[in-house]
């Protein structure tokens, strides 16, 4: 039997942990996750439900150039511990798809065990598409013109007519890939599934290989570690918090954070985007920041104890 790799790429924020956790569950056989995060703190693995499934995370760069390494062991580790049916790799929202499919292939032809990859799907936010795409043009055409199946997500945030012009935008770039445009959270679990199968990846065909930037010349991040407790005031206007230009330019932040009641929510930001969930357990609490120009110590100080601000 062979292990099928399953990468799912997409810009920050685009909705690649929610893809992975509405296919999962459903899918037969052992599986394993490997989380890339941009950021040197693990957020998205408290989603999953663990027993499940088998979770790698790999911190603080991108496993298509900084983390090759890492990423490599990582498989063979996999592979040569567990039976595994399928493989999920979620690579860092700023990551290059074609050199993360281009080292899948040379890890499938070196690796003891068989291993092929058997999908590869990118999550396009519609209600950044414009932005980002003039913004970070080189990361993002990249995943999207290498990507098998292409998934629209936040489709509530644009109208008919910007759907379309979205769609036509990225057939530009990808015409072969299969586009799901409507709203890929109420799609029934088999068709869920299914674009696994159209994603299917018939030929190593990268496009753009090697030309892209590293990410850390574009991108920072900071971290914060146990923040201090929010009260519900505080949580309703996080959003406006991020948006505050004296912390640069804030792309992406999530968290696990504690509120004055003592329970704990789940929080995620995107520029365009704001959203929060309580979690049945306690959890560490952390904070991830991703943008561009970040305050550091600015940031750190909104979120942290006086004296861990100063330290
Ligand atoms: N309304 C809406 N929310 C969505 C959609 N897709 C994802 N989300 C939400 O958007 C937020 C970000 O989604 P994630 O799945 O964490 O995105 P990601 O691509 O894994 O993000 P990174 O952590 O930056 O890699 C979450 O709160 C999701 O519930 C969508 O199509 N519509």
């Amino acid at each position: 039997m062979s292990t099928k790799l399953h990468i799912v790429s997409g810009f920050l924020g685009a909705g690649k942990t929610t893809f992975i956790r509405k296919v999962i569950p459903f899918m037969k056989g052992k599986i394993a996750l490997i989380e890339n995060e941009y950021s040197d703190v693990s957020i998205d693995s408290e989603l999953f439900i663990k027993e499940e499934l088998v979770i790698k995370e790999i911190f603080s760069g991108c496993i298509c150039c900084s983390l090759i390494k890492d990423f490599r062991t990582t498989i063979d580790e996999l592979t040569s511990n567990y039976d595994l049916e399928h493989i999920f790799i979620e690579p860092s929202g700023v990551g290059c798809l074609s050199d993360i499919v281009a080292v899948c292939e040379d890890i499938s032809k070196t690796s003891v065990k068989t291993i092929e990859i058997q999908s590869v799907v990118t999550l396009v936010d519609a209600s950044s598409f414009e932005d980002y795409i003039d913004s970070f043009g080189e990361f993002y055409i990249n995943q999207i013109e290498n990507a098998k199946a292409i998934i629209i997500t936040h489709i509530e945030d644009v109208n008919e007519s910007a759907l379309e012009k979205i769609t036509d935008e990225i057939k530009a770039v990808n015409n072969s890939a299969v586009i799901f445009s409507e709203d890929y959270l109420s799609y029934p679990t088999q068709k869920t599934l299914d674009i696994l199968k159209t994603a299917y990846n018939h030929e190593l065909n990268v496009a753009g290989s090697g030309k892209t930037i590293p990410a850390t010349s574009y991108f920072t991040t900071v971290s914060i570690h146990n923040p201090n407790k929010l009260s519900m005031e505080e949580l309703s206007n996080l959003s406006n918090i991020f948006r505050n230009r004296e912390l640069g330019t804030v792309l992406r932040a999530k968290g696990v954070i504690q509120l004055a009641d003592s329970s704990f929510v789940h929080f995620d930001f995107t520029p365009n985007y704001f959203d929060w969930e309580y979690l049945n357990t306690s959890k560490d609490t952390k904070i991830s920041v991703i943008g561009k120009d970040l305050n550091q110590a600015y940031i750190k100080g909104l979120f942290s104890d006086v004296l861990e601000a100063l330290i």
